[in-house]
């Protein structure tokens, strides 16, 4: 089980008891993906309920006015609970005073009946951050991004964040809003998005915690400088995660979330290849988050901005898809979206890439690391298909997420079909197009010398 920082929070019992179930729950989806985990579940949930016990017991005896503090230094079951659900929040006052360099959020309960209460959901020190990137040490340094640099952080117990520190310029002339905002996010949870943590103000620091994803991104993964290579089948199994994670965002509550930002970077990869989606809303933590649309700056990457964003500066769930789709065209041909270093025609992939699905040349579209066969081929086909309409110039035309997420079940349902009928002595949820990969690991960025994979011969230009 993976350890998680710890918060300490003050809530209600009845809270408490919410999220010990909340906590079963997350675990049972969990051991329903993972069966080899189930007994260590178990344990874990038997664990849970004698917290709960436990903490109803101590609760008896430590009333205190409408609230309560608990302060609760086993990190190890504490995510889960730490979120609180509240679909209205005001953010009314912050505890980061002169005094304090631990972040903690206050609110008061929209709904007046109940009394209006504090609420801090996690607690770290400065100190603590300080201490866990030892001393921001360039070591620790994991990526560098538009909100500053991105650290690992191993916490006293031993658990690992990442911590992101703003750079110096980084000011929000809406810092209420701001807090609000991370605060809403904070209550996220999705087995595909990265959890937030919390935010810490200390002197000029600002420093955002999240969870830490410790196999790189998506992008070093088509890029070859992490992992073996993606199949077709995990580059399927992470496009259907990510679908899943957008989709999320854009359900969630009354207030769709719209991510902005999609792009290879910021899908990020564990160890197991699942992909989970980072800085979700982040993008729009600056501006009014009353507004049914932005329309103030345009916010994004270039490469993958939804071109009548750009045109009209009305922000919708649609852009993400549109994002989306130049992912998904990365995904299989393992081009980043721009291109500078190719010939003219080549230089905007999705471009490139959609002119060849049109020609019936989608094969030449693929990604030279992916093994051909007929299964891959099909689904490379399919998934440019499925990217050409969510790259549908007008939003009204690109299918929302869930649809995506639908499509993409159903290509791979197909391909590890074809697969599995091809090579029968595979398990079934094997990604067969790779079937002798660790065989074959030198062959992995050509065609394969298996007669049964010579049937389509790839031009040099784009084997380089
Ligand atoms: N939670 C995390 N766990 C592990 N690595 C992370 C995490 N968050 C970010 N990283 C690494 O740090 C890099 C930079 O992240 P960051 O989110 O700051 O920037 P970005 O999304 O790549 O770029 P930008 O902020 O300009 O859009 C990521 O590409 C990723 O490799």
């Amino acid at each position: 089980m993976k350890k998680t920082p710890s918060p300490k929070f003050q809530q209600s019992s009845q809270r408490k008891q919410n999220h010990n179930h909340q906590v079963l729950a997350t675990v049972n989806d969990e051991e329903r993906h993972n069966p080899k985990t189930a007994s260590a579940l178990k344990s874990f949930k038997n664990a849970v309920k004698k917290c709960a016990q436990i903490f109803s017991l101590f609760l008896l005896g430590k009333r205190k006015s409408a609230s309560y503090v608990v302060e609760n230094d086993d990190r190890k079951y504490t995510s889960k609970v730490r979120g609180v659900a509240s679909s209205s929040t005001d953010l009314s006052s912050e505890s980061n005073t002169k005094n304090s360099s631990k972040w903690k959020f206050s609110y008061s309960y929209a709904s007046s009946s109940t009394a209006s209460g504090q609420l801090g959901i996690g607690n770290f020190s400065f100190e603590e951050i300080y201490k866990s990137t030892a001393k921001f040490s360039p070591d620790n340094e994991i990526g560098q991004g538009g909100f500053g640099t991105v650290y690992r952080g191993k916490l006293n117990d031993g658990s690992m964040v990442a911590v992101k520190r703003a750079k110096k310029e980084v000011i929000h002339s809406h810092l209420h809003e701001f807090k609000n905002e991370i605060y809403t996010l904070s209550q996220i949870e999705h087995r595909n998005l990265v959890r937030l943590y919390g935010y810490l103000e200390h002197g000029n620091e600002k420093i955002i915690v999240v969870e830490y994803v410790g196999n790189g991104n998506l992008r070093e993964h088509l890029d070859g400088i992490r992992g073996e290579g993606l199949e077709m089948g995990e580059r399927l199994d992470i496009a259907i995660d990510v679908a899943h994670a957008i989709t999320y965002l854009h359900m969630y509550a009354d207030n769709p979330i719209i991510h902005r930002d999609i792009k290879a970077s910021n899908i990020l990869v564990t160890e197991n290849l699942k992909a989970k989606v980072a800085d979700f809303g982040f993008a729009r933590l600056s501006d009014d988050p009353t507004a049914t649309h932005i329309s103030t700056q345009v916010k994004g990457t270039a490469g993958y901005m939804d071109p009548e964003y750009l045109r009209t500066y009305q922000l919708t769930e649609k852009s993400d898809v549109y994002s989306f789709g130049v992912l998904l065209v990365e995904m299989v041909t393992g081009r980043h979206p721009i291109e500078p270093k190719r010939p003219l025609d080549e230089r905007v992939t999705i471009r490139w890439a959609m002119k060849m699905l049109k020609q019936g040349d989608a094969v030449f579209a693929m990604d030279p690391r992916l093994r051909r066969n007929p299964a891959s081929i099909k689904a490379v086909k399919q998934v440019l298909k499925l990217a050409l309409q969510c790259l549908a110039p007008l939003k009204q035309s690109r299918p929302p997420m869930k649809n995506c997420a639908e499509v993409l079940w159903e290509i791979r349902k197909s391909f590890r079909d074809e697969t599995d009928s091809d090579h029968p002595s595979l398990p079934s949820h094997h990604s067969a197009d790779f079937p002798q990969r660790e065989k074959n690991k030198h062959t992995v960025f050509g065609i394969e010398d298996d007669d049964s994979y010579k049937f389509v011969s790839v031009p040099n230009h784009i084997r380089s």
